[in-house]
């Protein structure tokens, strides 16, 4: 018999799948499934569907999760099925449909037709590339916050899985460096954009389903490159940072020049604007309220709660005039590509944890250079995690300092300013991200907990000694 895409999946099976998931972010909390909304069909089978989520302390999130009906069940798919249902004379398997290679040409069809009806429009990029609907899909990239598609090697889809109404700065970044020339990021295709209404609230209406781009071929990850040198580096006992043939500090200072390139083009195609001083102690306000809530969350943060503090209040008794921009808002290594044209930044979506206005509003592009340092110091350590060895943690730091000042020194050499000129903004913005990064790892990977507390310990050292 044929898939009914009347068949949807239950409360308890939802419940049951989303803690499985990499992408939903309330592992670690007290949550319920409280419904499901079906924004829209695709065809018979493919359904666009929304899972709505609250926890015990009130707040709501929306995941998206579209779902396929198979009438057996298919090889390969098992870790993405959300529920057998039998009922109806019949049973069917329900899949997250962005695994189906056979379901997902519905979203580069709908985009290479700028398709549109009740529910949904798959806008396509006026002069773009072409989209390949033929193409069929691989997923990558298990360890994200959203869930991309690679078709053919030519086009790659992310389907933002944490939904909210208004448009993802990611669409929206990318769309505008795009326009603006900037060499530094991907060609965008399309989006999708859905419509439905809020159960929480009884709000309706549109938001960012998934976004096309093309894929970057001869890229590497900056993450994995980085790793490289780490490696290369831990390998040779005797030998300095500097000496290694895999010396990264090149690359580091080019990714800074590429950064405030960035910087630079979102400046002229979305503006500035300056924080006074009742905005730059508002900002201040936002790290401290952050750290009050992370202190329940992580333990061994309590200890250093007053340093880390003081940081913030530095950054609130600077004389007023901050200029502020559209920023990338979750700058880390995995974020960039080498390519042989040079370095791309990707995901401008900001921090997935943070709700989409603070992501759309404009923040200080240290907050950038910040969160690309503390990348560099996850990027030492993260060897070291399951194994700490105190002199491979010399180590650590050493190839840590080397890429961190190289990085500020090629962002100095673009922007006409060091970012390490700016001290305190950039303390502030660097404690800021290593508590982000606490909650992040104590809710995703308690594992590697240990990489940001030490940076909060060093970070909370620092300014006692200074004061
Ligand atoms: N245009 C692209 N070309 C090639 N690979 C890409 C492209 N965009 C993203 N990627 C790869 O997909 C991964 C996930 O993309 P990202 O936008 O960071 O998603 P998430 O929000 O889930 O972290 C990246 O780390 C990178 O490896
Ligand atoms: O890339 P995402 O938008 O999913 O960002 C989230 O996940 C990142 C981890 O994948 C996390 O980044 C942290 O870990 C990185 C190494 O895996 C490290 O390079 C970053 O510096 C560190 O912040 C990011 O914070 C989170 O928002």
């Amino acid at each position: 018999m044929s898939a009914d895409p009347a068949v949807r999946p239950s409360v308890e099976a939802l419940t049951a799948f989303l803690p499985a998931q990499r992408w939903f972010a309330g592992k670690s909390r007290q949550w319920e499934v409280t419904g499901t909304t079906t924004v829209a069909a695709l065809d018979e089978r493919t359904t666009l569907d929304l899972v709505h989520v609250r926890y015990a302390d009130g707040e709501a999130e929306t995941y998206q999760l579209p779902l396929v009906r198979r009438d057996a069940p298919v090889e390969g798919l098992a870790h993405v099925l959300v529920e057998e249902v039998t009922g109806g004379g019949g049973t069917t398997w329900l899949y997250d449909a962005l695994h189906d290679k056979e379901a997902t040409g519905l979203w580069t069809g709908g985009v290479a037709s700028g398709r549109r009806e009740d529910g949904v429009v798959f806008h396509r990029v006026d002069g773009g590339a072409e989209v390949d609907e033929d193409a069929t899909s691989i997923v990558i990239g298990a360890e994200q916050s959203n869930t991309s598609l690679v078709y053919g090697g030519s086009t790659i889809m992310k389907v933002f899985r944490k939904v909210s109404f208004g448009l993802n700065p990611d669409i929206e970044i990318h769309e505008a460096l795009v326009r603006a020339g900037s060499e530094h990021v991907a060609e965008i295709l399309g989006w999708v954009e859905g419509r439905w209404t809020d159960p929480a609230s009884g709000e309706a209406g549109t938001g960012s389903l998934a976004m096309l781009q093309c894929f970057l071929t001869t890229a590497t990850e900056g993450w994995e490159s980085a790793k490289a040198s780490v490696r290369d580096l831990y390998a040779e006992g005797d030998l300095h940072a500097d000496e290694v043939g895999g010396d990264f500090a090149g690359e580091a200072s080019r990714l800074g020049e590429a950064t405030a390139q960035v910087h630079q083009a979102l400046r002229e195609t979305l503006g500035t604007g300056t924080l006074d001083q009742d905005a730059l102690r508002a900002l201040a306000q936002g790290m401290h309220e952050r750290l009050r809530r992370a202190l329940p969350e992580v333990p061994g943060l309590e200890e250093h709660a007053d340093a880390l503090a003081a940081a913030f209040d530095d950054l609130a008794a600077l004389p007023g005039g901050l200029p502020v921009q559209r920023v990338h808002g979750d700058f880390h290594l995995g974020q960039t590509m080498r390519t042989l044209k040079g370095w791309k930044l990707l995901d401008f979506e900001g921090e997935p944890a943070r709700p989409l206005r603070e992501r759309q509003a404009m923040d200080s592009p240290l907050k950038d250079v910040a969160g690309m340092l503390r990348s560099f110091d996850y990027a030492a350590r993260h060897l070291l995690v399951d194994r700490p060895e105190p002199h491979l943690e010399y180590r650590a730091t050493e190839w840590a300092e080397r890429n961190r000042d190289a990085f500020c020194a090629g962002y100095g050499e673009a922007a006409g300013r060091d970012p390490r000129e700016d001290g305190a903004v950039l303390r502030a913005f660097e404690v800021d991200k290593a508590v982000y990064e606490a909650v992040y790892e104590a809710r995703n990977r308690p594992g590697w907990l240990r990489i940001p507390l030490s940076a909060i310990e060093r970070l909370a050292t620092q300014g006692e000694r200074r004061s």
